[in-house]
C-alpha cells in the first residue's frame, strides 16, 4: 500500500473528528467500509480480532460506514454535536499539560519496569513524588487519548505510543541525576518536553502577541526603561542589567532592531555595549512586537538567547536533542539531489546546523564530501561532543568541523566557494525579512553557475504547506516537482485538499513558529517569493512521502535591487 493511500486512510479514519465521534470497528469492517466508499482496500494482512478505533471526519463517510456497521453489527458510532468539537479544541491544552507531566516525572521509565501488568497510580505518585494532584486522573486523560493504557482501575501501563517517551534509562538514576536524561539520546522525550513546556506556554499568548492593541501588555522585566523614543512608537526601550551574561550583544541588538525598525539605533545603546543599570525588577510597559514566547517567559530576549542563559543550560541541551528526536514528524528526508554529482572534497555548509544531525546523515551517504556545521557557539560545543561520540574520526581528520557563526553576518571567506548551503528547519524560524537577510549572506558567498555548471546550490529543508482548499495551479511549471508539491496525491473529497487533520503536524508547527519566534512555515509560493527576494531561483522541489516535509533546491540568480522588492 502506498503512503498516499495510508495517509488517505489516516485522514478518513485516523484522527479527524468533526461531526462523528469515535467509531469502534474491527479491521475487516473498516476494510469493507472503505471499499463501499471506493477507496482502495487494505491489502496488508490484519488481525480481524483486533479492534481499531477510528475517528471519522465527514458525516457522509460516517453514514456510509454506519450503514455497514448496522448491516454486520461490527461497529458502533456516536454522533457528536458541534459543541463537542469546539470543547475538545478549547480544552486540548490539558492534554499537553498531562503529557508534560508524564515526561517530566519519568513515569514512562517507571512503567517500563512494571511491564504490561502496570503499576497502581498510588504507587506511581509515591515514586515520582507527586503531591496534591490526583495522579490517576492525569494518567487517565492520557489513557483516554491512547497515550497510556489503564489496564485495571487506577493501574496504568505503557502502550506503543508512550513507549516512545521512554528514554531507556533507569528511573532511579534519573531521580538522582535528572540532567542526564537527554545526554545521549532520548530525542523523542526531549522533543515532547520542549513542545509541552516552553513552546506550549508561548502558545498561550498567541492572541496577546497578534493583537497587541487589544491587549496592552505589561511585562514585568528585569530591565529598566532608559530611553523613551517618540516616533513612530513610544517605547520604553529595554536595557540589559549589568550582570546579564551578554555574550553576544550584537545578536540582541539585531533582534531588537528587527522588532523596532527605524526606532532603535546601536548608538542609543552606547554602541555594542549594554548600558548597566542598577534598578532590576522594575516594571516596564513595552509596546514592541513581543512574541508569545516573550510574554510567557517575561523576557525581551529572543528564544535563542534565552536558551543560552546559564540557568537554561539543561533546556539548551534538551532543545538540541529534541531536534534530533523529531524524526517522528517524518522530517528527516532531506533531498540528496544536490549532493549527487558533486566532485570529491566539495564543501557542504550546514547553516544553523544544530548539533549536526543532518550533516551526520548526509556525511554517511556521501563519504567524499566535506562539511562545516555553523551554529551558535554553545550549540557547536554540544555538536562536537555529539560527533565525538559517534564519528571521532571525522572531527580528527577535519572532514566535519563545527564553526560558531551567526547567519546574520556575512559568510566567512572560503578557499573554494561551498557547493551546497544546506538549511534544515532554519527558514521556518524567521519571518520574511530575516529569512531574506540570511539568504542574502549565502547568496553573496555563492558561486554563480556558468553554462551547464549550476554553481552553489541552496537546499532548504522545511515543511511546504498546501492550502486547505483546492487552488488554481500557481504556474510554477519551470520548477521540477512543483505540480506534485502543490497538490497532494489522494486528497479528494471527502478529504480536504491538505488531508485535514491527518496532515496537522506542520500546521501545529506553523503556529509554534509564530508564537515562539515570530516566524512561520511557508507555502510553495511563499518560498518562491522569499528566495527570489534574496537572489535565488528555485529549480526543484520535492516532498517526503510520509509527511508535508519537503526540500526546496535553488541556484543563484540576480540579486534584486532593494527598491524593486
Ligand atoms: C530548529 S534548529 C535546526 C537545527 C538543525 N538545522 C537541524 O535540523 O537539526 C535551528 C538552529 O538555528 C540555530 N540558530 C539560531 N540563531 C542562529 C544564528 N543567528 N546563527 C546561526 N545559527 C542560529 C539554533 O541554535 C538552532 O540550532
Amino acid at each position: 500500500m502506498t503512503f498516499a493511500v495510508l495517509r488517505a486512510l489516516h485522514a478518513i479514519i485516523g484522527s479527524a473528528l468533526d461531526e462523528i465521534e469515535t467509531v469502534y470497528a474491527s479491521n475487516s469492517a473498516i476494510d469493507s467500509g472503505l471499499q463501499a466508499l471506493d477507496f482502495p482496500s487494505l491489502d496488508t494482512p490484519y488481525d480481524p480480532e483486533s479492534m481499531a478505533e477510528v475517528l471519522v471526519t465527514h458525516p457522509d463517510v460516517a453514514k456510509a460506514i454506519s450503514r455497514i456497521v448496522a448491516a454486520n453489527g461490527q461497529m458502533s458510532a456516536i454522533v457528536r454535536p458541534p459543541f463537542s468539537t469546539l470543547n475538545d479544541a478549547a480544552n486540548g491544552y490539558n492534554l499537553s499539560s498531562a503529557l508534560r507531566f508524564l515526561e517530566a516525572s519519568n513515569t514512562a521509565e517507571l512503567l517500563r519496569a512494571s511491564g504490561p501488568s502496570g503499576l497502581h497510580a498510588a504507587e506511581i505518585a509515591k515514586r515520582i513524588g507527586a503531591e496534591r494532584m490526583n495522579t490517576a486522573h492525569v494518567l487517565r486523560l492520557l489513557a483516554t487519548h491512547h497515550i497510556l493504557l489503564e489496564v485495571k482501575p487506577d493501574v496504568f501501563a505503557l502502550n506503543r505510543v508512550s513507549t516512545i517517551i521512554d528514554s531507556g534509562k533507569s528511573f532511579d538514576d534519573l531521580r538522582e541525576r535528572p540532567n542526564t536524561k537527554y545526554e545521549d539520546g532520548a530525542g523523542a522525550a526531549a522533543f515532547l518536553a520542549l513542545c509541552t513546556d516552553e513552546l506550549f506556554k508561548a502558545s498561550a499568548y498567541l492572541t496577546e502577541a497578534l493583537l497587541p492593541d487589544m491587549h496592552q501588555v505589561t511585562v514585568k522585566t528585569k530591565l529598566s526603561p532608559v530611553h523613551v523614543l517618540d516616533s513612530p512608537t513610544t517605547i520604553a526601550a529595554p536595557v540589559m542589567p549589568a550582570d546579564y551574561p551578554m555574550k553576544k550583544p550584537s545578536l540582541f541588538l539585531g533582534w531588537l532592531e528587527s522588532l523596532l525598525p527605524n526606532t532603535v539605533s546601536r548608538e542609543s545603546f552606547g554602541g555594542e555595549k549594554a548600558s548597566p543599570t542598577s534598578s532590576i525588577d522594575s516594571t516596564a510597559t513595552l509596546s514592541w512586537r513581543a512574541t508569545g514566547f516573550n510574554l510567557s517567559q517575561n523576557t525581551p530576549v529572543s528564544f535563542w538567547e534565552w536558551l543560552e542563559a546559564p540557568e537554561n543550560g539543561p533546556r539548551l541541551l534538551r532543545f538540541g536533542r529534541g531536534m534530533a528526536g523529531s524524526a517522528g514528524l517524518g522530517a528527516t528526508e532531506v533531498s540528496v539531489s544536490p549532493f549527487l554529482n558533486l566532485s570529491p572534497s566539495s564543501l557542504v555548509v550546514d547553516v544553523g546546523g544544530g548539533i549536526g544531525s543532518v550533516t551526520m546523515h548526509i556525511a554517511e551517504q556521501f563519504p567524499e564530501l566535506r562539511f562545516v556545521v555553523q551554529d551558535r557557539e554553545a550549540v557547536c560545543y554540544q555538536g562536537e561532543k555529539a560527533l565525538l561520540a559517534q564519528h571521532p574520526e571525522w572531527l580528527e581528520s577535519g572532514r566535519v568541523t563545527f564553526q560558531p557563526h551567526s547567519f546574520f553576518e556575512p559568510q566567512p571567506k572560503y578557499a573554494m566557494p561551498p557547493a551546497v548551503f544546506m538549511l534544515r528547519w532554519i527558514t521556518h524560524d524567521w519571518d520574511d525579512a530575516r529569512t531574506r537577510e540570511i539568504l542574502l549572506h549565502l547568496r553573496r558567498a555563492a558561486k554563480v553557475g556558468k553554462g551547464k555548471e549550476t554553481g552553489t546550490y541552496l537546499l532548504l529543508a522545511d515543511f511546504i504547506l498546501p492550502y486547505a482548499c483546492e487552488a488554481e495551479s500557481l504556474g510554477f511549471e519551470d520548477i521540477e516537482g512543483a505540480k506534485e508539491v502543490e497538490k497532494l496525491e489522494g486528497a479528494q473529497w471527502p478529504l480536504l485538499a491538505n488531508m485535514g487533520k491527518a496532515s496537522s503536524a506542520p500546521y501545529w508547527m506553523d503556529i509554534t513558529m509564530q508564537t515562539a519566534l515570530d516566524a512561520q512555515e511557508r507555502t510553495l509560493s511563499e518560498f518562491v517569493a522569499v528566495t527570489a527576494s534574496a537572489g535565488w531561483k528555485i529549480v526543484q522541489v520535492s516532498r517526503s512521502e510520509q509527511s508535508l516535509f519537503g526540500s526546496v533546491i535553488a541556484v543563484p540568480a540576480p540579486i534584486p535591487h532593494e527598491s524593486s522588492l
